[in-house]
C-alpha cells in the first residue's frame, strides 16, 4: 500500500511540475503576445499612410490597414488560445486531477491509466496529461462497472475492460489519501462531499456524479427530458453538471446565450451562480418567471397577473383561431407622427384582401406588409408638405448630422423631398412603433372577446400573439426549468411555444409542489409530448443531501414514500427535534435555545416559515441572533443565522434547520400542507427541529 502511496504522490508531483511549467510558458507567451500587440498598434501609428487621393492610392491603402488588421487578428487568436489554456492550467493546480481509470484495451497489452480532472490538458508531446472529465474514456469512471465495459467516442462504441478505478483526495500536489473504488462500493469522496457544510453557495459534484445521475449528464439529447428526483436527490447538481457536458460537447454550435435557466427566485440564482464558472464554464441566461414576464416588451399593464383561464379554454381558443374573423374592436388604428395613417375600417378592409387564408400567422403577416407600404405612402404624402420641408430646410448642422449623418444642401424640389422623406421616417421609425410589430392588432380585445372574459390573463395574451404572429425566441436553443412542479399547465404552455425551437430539460419533484393548481407530471407530458418525441423521464430516488435521520422524516411525507432512498455513505445523524410549546413565550422560549445550540454548529441554520409574514415578524424579535430576513433577491450570506419562508427556500439547503410553526393551522392535513412540509424538513442537511405551539400538525402523527 505505501509503494501505492508513494508511486501516486510521485506522479502527482510529476504532473504538478509539468502544469507548473506550462502556467510560466503560457505566462511568457501573454507578455510577448502582449509586446507584440503593442509593436503592431505602433507599426500601424507610424507605416500606415491614409491616402486616399486616387483610385489606385485608396486602394493600397485597404490593402495596408487589411494586412495590419490581419496580423492583429492573429496576436488576438494566439491571445484568446493562451488565456484559454492558462485558465484551464490554473484550475488544475488547485486540483489536478480526483481520478484515475486503468484500462485494457487488448488482451496482451498493460492496462493504460488515465488521470481525470476537472478540465483537460494535454502535455508538450500532445498526449493527455489530465483528461476533462466530460471526455469519452472518463465515463468508464462514471459507469463504475468494473470489468469489461465500453464507451461511445465519435459516434464508434469502443469496448475495454475497466481493471483499476480509483480516486484521490488531492490538495494542490499534496495527495492526502487514495480510495481503490474496485474494491469497495463505498464512495470515501463522496462521504466527504456531503459532510462538508457549505451552504451559501453549491458545488460542483464532478468527482462524485453517480451512475444514475451520470446517465442523466451524458443522456442523449431527446427534445424534452424530464428528471423526476425526490428531494436532494441532486436534481440541480446533475442538471448543471449536464449543462457544462453540453456546453463541451457542443462547443462548435451551442454556447451560454442559447441556454435559458427558469429559476424559483434570485437568491436561488445567486446560490448556484458559482458552480459552472468553477467548471470553467459561463453561465447561462438564469431568469424567474416574474423576470421573463417583466421582460416582455408591449405587455399591457391591464392583463390580469393571476390566472383564470385554464388550460382547456386555452386550448380550445388555440384550436379555433384560423376561424376567427377580426371586428373593429380587435384592431386600433396606425398612427405615424401624431397622425392617423390608417383607421380600423382601412386595416379591416386590408385584412379582407387575404380573406382566403384562414386566420393565423401568414394572414397576419400579410396584413402586416401591406400596413407597412402603406405607412410608407401616407410619409412620402406628408413629404410633400411645405411646412415640414421647411423645417427640414431650417435643421441646424447639428440636426442635420442627427437626421442625414452628415451636412446637407438640397438643390432641387425632388431632393428637398427626398430629404423631407428621410427626416420623417427617421422619426417615425424612433417615435411612432406602432405600424411595427403588430401593434395594430389588440391582443388584449380580441381575447377578451374571444374568451368572453373581462380580464384577460399574461399568458392568454402571450399564446395569443404567440399563435398569431409567431413571437417568441426562435434563438433559445436550450430551456431548463428547475422546480417545474410550481409551474401551471398555463405557464407551460406559454413556454413551450414561446420558445418554440429549444429543447427542454425540466427537473422536478410532485413532493414539493407547495402552491395549489400546479401541473403535475403527466399533464407536464401532455403538454411537452409530440408523436415523435415523447418526454423522456429520468428517475432520481437517491436522497444525498440530508441525514439518513431527517430523511427518514420527510420521506414519510411522500406521495411514493416507498421509493425514497437515503444514501448509503451518510453519517449518522441526531434525530430531528419534535417540540410541541404551550403559549408563545414558552413557544419563543424554545426557539431561542434550539437558536443558540444550532447556531454553536457549522453550517447555516435557517428558520423556515411558512408565509412571509412569519418571517418578517420572527426576524424582527431574535435580534440577539443577528439575523438575515432574507427577501427575494438576497444571497445567502455564508454563516449565521437566516429567516425565510418557505417558498424563498425552494431549491436551497441549511445545515441547521429549525420550523418554528409546526402547528395544525400552518401545516393541516391536506396534501398541499404535507408537499409544503416535506419541502421545508428537506432543506435540512445535518439538524432539523420542530416547534408547534398547542398542537403539532397531525401530518406528523407517527412523531407525536
Ligand atoms: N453525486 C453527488 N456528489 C456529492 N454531492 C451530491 C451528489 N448528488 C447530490 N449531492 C448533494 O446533495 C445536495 C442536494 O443536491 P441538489 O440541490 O442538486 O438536489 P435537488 O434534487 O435539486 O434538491 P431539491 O429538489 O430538494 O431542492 C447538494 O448538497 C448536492 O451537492
Amino acid at each position: 500500500m505505501a509503494s501505492i502511496f508513494a508511486s501516486e504522490q510521485a506522479h502527482l508531483t510529476k504532473v504538478y511540475h509539468q502544469l507548473e511549467d506550462m502556467r510560466d510558458t503560457l505566462n511568457a507567451q501573454l507578455t510577448a503576445n502582449k509586446t507584440q500587440g503593442f509593436a503592431t498598434k505602433e507599426q500601424l501609428d507610424q507605416e500606415l499612410t491614409l491616402n486616399f487621393d486616387t483610385d489606385i492610392k485608396t486602394m493600397e491603402t485597404y490593402a495596408d490597414i487589411e494586412a495590419i488588421n490581419r496580423e492583429i487578428d492573429i496576436v488576438n487568436h494566439n491571445h484568446d488560445i493562451s488565456t484559454g489554456q492558462l485558465s484551464k492550467v490554473t484550475t488544475l493546480l488547485t486540483q489536478p486531477y480526483f481520478a484515475k481509470v486503468d484500462l485494457k484495451f487488448s488482451a496482451d497489452e498493460q492496462p493504460e491509466s488515465y488521470y481525470i480532472g476537472t478540465v483537460g490538458v494535454d502535455d508538450d508531446a500532445g498526449e493527455p496529461l489530465v483528461l476533462d472529465w466530460r471526455s469519452p474514456i472518463a465515463a468508464t469512471y462514471y459507469q463504475q462497472d468494473n470489468g469489461p465495459t465500453s464507451y461511445e467516442a465519435n459516434g464508434q462504441i469502443i469496448q475495454t475492460v475497466l481493471t483499476g478505478r480509483r480516486q484521490f483526495d488531492i490538495d494542490h500536489d499534496n495527495l492526502r489519501a487514495y480510495f481503490d473504488t474496485t474494491i469497495t462500493i463505498e464512495d470515501p469522496l463522496l462521504r466527504d462531499a456531503l459532510s462538508a457544510h457549505n451552504n451559501a453557495t453549491m458545488t460542483a459534484i464532478t468527482a462524485t456524479i453517480q451512475k444514475t445521475q451520470n446517465a442523466i449528464v451524458r443522456a442523449p439529447n431527446d427534445p424534452v427530458m424530464l428528471v423526476n428526483g425526490i428531494a436532494g436527490s441532486g436534481k440541480t447538481s446533475v442538471m448543471l453538471q449536464r449543462v457544462a457536458y453540453l456546453l463541451y460537447q457542443h462547443r462548435e454550435t451551442l454556447s451560454p446565450e442559447d441556454i435559458y435557466f427558469f429559476t424559483p427566485s434570485l437568491t436561488f440564482q445567486h446560490y448556484i451562480s458559482a458552480v459552472l464558472p468553477n467548471l470553467g464554464e459561463t453561465n447561462p441566461i438564469s431568469l424567474t418567471w416574474d423576470q421573463f414576464i417583466e421582460d416582455i416588451p408591449d405587455l399591457p399593464s391591464t392583463l390580469a397577473k393571476s390566472e383564470t383561464t385554464s388550460r382547456n379554454q386555452l386550448d380550445q381558443l388555440i384550436a379555433n383561431l384560423d376561424q376567427v374573423t377580426l371586428t373593429p374592436s380587435d384592431v386600433s388604428p396606425v398612427t405615424l407622427l401624431g397622425n392617423t395613417a390608417l383607421n380600423t375600417a382601412d386595416i379591416l378592409a386590408i385584412d379582407q384582401q387575404f380573406n382566403h387564408l384562414p386566420m393565423g400567422q401568414q394572414r397576419l403577416k400579410a396584413v402586416q406588409d401591406v400596413i407597412a407600404l402603406r405607412c410608407q405612402d401616407f410619409l412620402r404624402t406628408l413629404a410633400t408638405d411645405k411646412q415640414t420641408q421647411d423645417t427640414v430646410l431650417s435643421l441646424s448642422p447639428t440636426q442635420q448630422e442627427h437626421y442625414f449623418g452628415h451636412h446637407v444642401d438640397p438643390q432641387t424640389d425632388d431632393q428637398v423631398h427626398q430629404l423631407t422623406l428621410q427626416y420623417l421616417q427617421q422619426r417615425a421609425s424612433t417615435k411612432s412603433q406602432n405600424a411595427k410589430a403588430y401593434q395594430w392588432l389588440n391582443f388584449e380585445a380580441l381575447g377578451k372577446r374571444l374568451l368572453h372574459i373581462n380580464h384577460l390573463t399574461v399568458a392568454a395574451w402571450l399564446l395569443l400573439k404567440i399563435f398569431l404572429t409567431g413571437y417568441g425566441n426562435q434563438r433559445a436553443k436550450l430551456v431548463l426549468i428547475d422546480e417545474v412542479q410550481d409551474y401551471s399547465e398555463v405557464q407551460l404552455m406559454v413556454l413551450r411555444h414561446f420558445f418554440s425551437k429549444a429543447r427542454f430539460i425540466m427537473l422536478g419533484d410532485e413532493n414539493q409542489a407547495i402552491t395549489s393548481d400546479k401541473a403535475n407530471f403527466d399533464a407536464l407530458r401532455s403538454i411537452f409530448n409530440t408523436p415523435q418525441h415523447p418526454v423522456v423521464t429520468y428517475d432520481l430516488t437517491t436522497s444525498y443531501r440530508s441525514t439518513a435521520e431527517i430523511t427518514a422524516l420527510f420521506s414519510q411525507l411522500a406521495d411514493n414514500a416507498a421509493v425514497i432512498q437515503p444514501t448509503s455513505v451518510q453519517d449518522n445523524g441526531t434525530a430531528p427535534a419534535i417540540t410541541v410549546t404551550q403559549n408563545s413565550q414558552d413557544t419563543m422560549t424554545q426557539l431561542q435555545n434550539q437558536l443558540t445550540s444550532f447556531t454553536a454548529l457549522p453550517g447555516l441554520t435557517a428558520v423556515i416559515t411558512n408565509t412571509a409574514q412569519t418571517a418578517t415578524a420572527l426576524a424582527a424579535s431574535l435580534q440577539a441572533f443577528s439575523p438575515t430576513l432574507i427577501t427575494s433577491d438576497k444571497p445567502l450570506p455564508t454563516t449565521g443565522l437566516v429567516v425565510l419562508p418557505l417558498d424563498l427556500a425552494k431549491g436551497l439547503e441549511f445545515g441547521n434547520v429549525i420550523l418554528p410553526d409546526a402547528t395544525t393551522a400552518e401545516y393541516p392535513a391536506t396534501s398541499l400542507a404535507r408537499h409544503r412540509l416535506y419541502t421545508a424538513i428537506s432543506r435540512a442537511t445535518h439538524h432539523v427541529a420542530l416547534i408547534a405551539q398547542d398542537t403539532l400538525t397531525p401530518l406528523l402523527g407517527m412523531q407525536g
